[in-house]
């Protein structure tokens, strides 16, 4: 399976390209920077750390288009569209990571799954998704005697909000407890609000210095409180599901798929 990385300079991309390098089965065939970027041309496994691996930087899926058989995408919800269009069109697989997409975006990943094998998934790592599984659970025997809130903490230049991770949490807490989570959501309280609503699902979210991905889940009621926390510590976390990802999608058919799937967890 050889792999293009899109984003190849960013926070994720130069973990994806460590990650690729070190995974058994695949290769990086490719590595994208923003067009005119003046890394064009520098060796791709020199921006990551890992030493030079003869893989030119590029800034053109088109120019790369035969080094490849699926992309890994951290990037931003516009430049994932025009990816997935790419892929759709070219016959390449895609594994989605980016987060911040609008409903109609997802609706474009959804149409395009006729196309090309998609994995879209806002949060890679094997403990979130684990985490997901515990949430449902914890949702269904609890029911809607326990407040739920989702409490969410990254780095300073994460640019959107609540975490695609919270909000995945939400929906699942959501669906076990049969609710929708477009109704129920409250996000980011102030001023004289009145009290809590029982089947409100609350998110919270923090902005600060380095932090990599904390996300909690509050199951509280009068006299206990029960609190599910993931802590990412490493992007690599999230690197090494992407590349697992990307295997798993040799040979499948057409369709969107998720986490869940590639960890057999459905
Ligand atoms: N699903 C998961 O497990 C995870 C998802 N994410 C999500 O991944 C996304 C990226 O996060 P992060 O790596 O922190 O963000 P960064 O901003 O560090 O990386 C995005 C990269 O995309 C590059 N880019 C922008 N436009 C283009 C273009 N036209 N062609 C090629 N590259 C381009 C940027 O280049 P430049 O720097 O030059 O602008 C940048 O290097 C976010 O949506 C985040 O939420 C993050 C971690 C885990
Ligand atoms: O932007 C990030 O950094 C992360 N984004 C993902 C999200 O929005 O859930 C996953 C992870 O928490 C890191």
């Amino acid at each position: 399976m050889r792999i293009a990385i899109i984003g190849a300079s960013g926070r994720m991309g130069k973990n994806l390209i460590q990650a690729t390098v070190e995974a058994d089965g695949v290769e990086l065939g490719a590595a994208l920077v923003k067009p005119g970027s003046s890394l064009v041309g520098v060796d791709a496994g020199e921006i990551a750390g890992v030493g030079k691996l003869g893989v030119s930087l590029v800034d053109s899926l088109e120019n790369c288009k035969s080094d490849f058989d699926v992309l890994i995408d951290f990037t931003s919800p516009a430049l994932t569209m025009e990816n997935v269009e790419f892929c759709s069109k070219n016959n390449k697989a895609i594994v989605i990571g980016t987060t911040g997409l609008s409903d109609e975006q997802k609706d474009v990943l959804d149409s395009a799954s006729n196309k090309a094998p998609i994995v879209f998934a806002p949060n890679m790592s094997v403990g979130v998704n684990l985490t997901l599984k515990l949430l449902a659970t914890a949702a269904k025997i609890l029911g809607d005697e326990y407040d739920v809130e989702i409490v969410e903490a990254h780095h300073r230049h994460k640019v959107d909000s609540p975490s695609g991770t919270a909000l995945k949490m939400g929906e699942v807490v959501a669906e076990a407890l049969g609710r929708d989570l477009k109704e129920c959501a409250v996000y980011g309280r102030e001023g004289q609000i009145g009290p809590r609503t029982q089947k409100e699902i609350g998110f919270e979210t923090i902005r600060a210095g380095d932090v990599v991905g904390d996300h909690s889940v509050w199951f509280a009621t009068e006299g206990e409180r029960i609190e599910i926390v993931h802590k990412a510590s490493s992007r690599m976390t999230f690197a090494k599901g992407a590349v697992r990802a990307a295997s798993w999608l040799a040979g499948k058919e057409n369709g969107l798929y998720d986490m869940q799937d590639v960890l057999d967890l459905n």
